[in-house]
């Protein structure tokens, strides 16, 4: 499979990368975007923890993420949504994509955690380039990207949503979004910083990097970090309609735009991946951070209800 930024991913995936792509969506398909019939479509794209419901009439697909019960990014998570994108991507009916859960009350929990406690070194070099890969193809996507935000949105999955043109967050004030990494004892590397900061400026950044802040909805509205608040039922719809007024725009002309935005952003990550990705693995490895991630995630465990 050739990706822009050459992700190693899991050998049945190399091997046959459609195999992830085989359809688990027969019978269970909502109603496209813009009204039309998911049917053969859903049958093009749908894979098992990312759904996709195209709607070729309007252009725009909705990718549901699926994987019980919060949406963290496993490996095969991050693999299954890189190949769904590219496939949308490269299928020039298509023109935007609304990423959304179809988990209820989150949108994802961020990055997995079991994938970055108790692993070897070769598991975390494959698993942080898929971050990037992800991260890469998202914020640098041709397509308009709407996140409709319909659940909590913490670290990996804030980080998503900071990579799309646009974010709709539901109004409820249990779906915090924002970038915690410190609260875990981890930091956010230079190009998610470097994202936050292109969104909601420095000083903004300064202060909820260090204090790990999850915002909940008004406060991310105030700070930027979202487009707008709405409430629950609508936000599927509000993005849409956000999807419409980006899409009235003449691709060629917002594309070209929206490289100029991002270019540099992502280039500094493109300069330097491996470092990125030797940096990850050793600051990982530490003892005292793997510690800090198995209380975090004990705590998650024992915390209930
Ligand atoms: C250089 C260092 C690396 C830098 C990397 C920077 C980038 C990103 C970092 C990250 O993304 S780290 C992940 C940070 N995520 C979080 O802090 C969110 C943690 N989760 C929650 O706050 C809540 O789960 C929720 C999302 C608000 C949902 O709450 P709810 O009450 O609905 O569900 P829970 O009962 O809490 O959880 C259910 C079940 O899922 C497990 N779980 C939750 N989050 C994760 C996760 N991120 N990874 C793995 N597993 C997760 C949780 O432990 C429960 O498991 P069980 O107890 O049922 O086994």
């Amino acid at each position: 499979m050739a990706l822009a930024s050459g992700v190693r991913f899991p050998a049945r995936a190399l091997l046959r990368p459609w195999s992830l792509l085989r359809d688990t969506t027969l019978g269970r398909s909502e109603p496209a975007a813009g009204g039309g019939g998911g049917g053969d479509g859903a049958r093009l794209f749908g894979s098992q923890r990312v759904l996709v419901e195209p709607d070729a009439a309007s252009g725009v697909a909705v990718m549901k993420f699926r994987n019980p019960p919060v949406n963290s990014l496993s490996l095969e998570l991050l693999t299954e949504l890189v190949i769904s994108l590219e496939k949308v991507e490269n299928d020039k009916t298509f023109r935007g994509v609304i990423l959304t859960s179809a988990c209820p009350r989150v949108f994802s929990a961020g990055l997995d955690l079991t994938e970055l406690c108790g692993r070897n070194p070769a598991h975390y070099t494959e698993y942080w380039k898929a971050v990037q890969e992800l991260w890469l193809r998202t914020y640098l996507s041709s397509l308009v990207l709407v996140a409709a935000i319909n659940g909590a949105c913490p670290a990996g999955g804030c980080i998503i949503a900071l990579a799309c043109d646009c974010r709709v967050l539901a109004d409820n004030p249990k779906y915090h979004i924002g970038l915690n990494e410190t609260l875990l004892g981890i930091t956010t590397p230079f190009w998610l910083k470097d994202t936050y900061v292109n969104t909601i400026g420095h000083r903004a950044s300064e202060q909820a990097l260090q204090l790990g802040s999850l915002f909940p909805p008004s406060e991310a509205l105030q700070v930027g970090l979202v487009d707008q608040v709405v409430p629950e039922d609508q936000v599927l719809s509000t993005a849409l309609s956000e999807m419409a007024r980006w899409l009235a725009v003449p691709d060629h002309a917002r594309q070209l735009t929206k490289t100029m935005m991002r270019k540099a952003t992502a280039d500094r990550l493109l300069r330097q991946r491996d470092a990125d990705i030797q940096n990850f693995v050793s600051f990982i490895c530490r003892d005292s951070i793997q510690k800090s991630l198995q209380v975090y995630l004990e705590k998650l465990r024992q915390r209930k209800g």
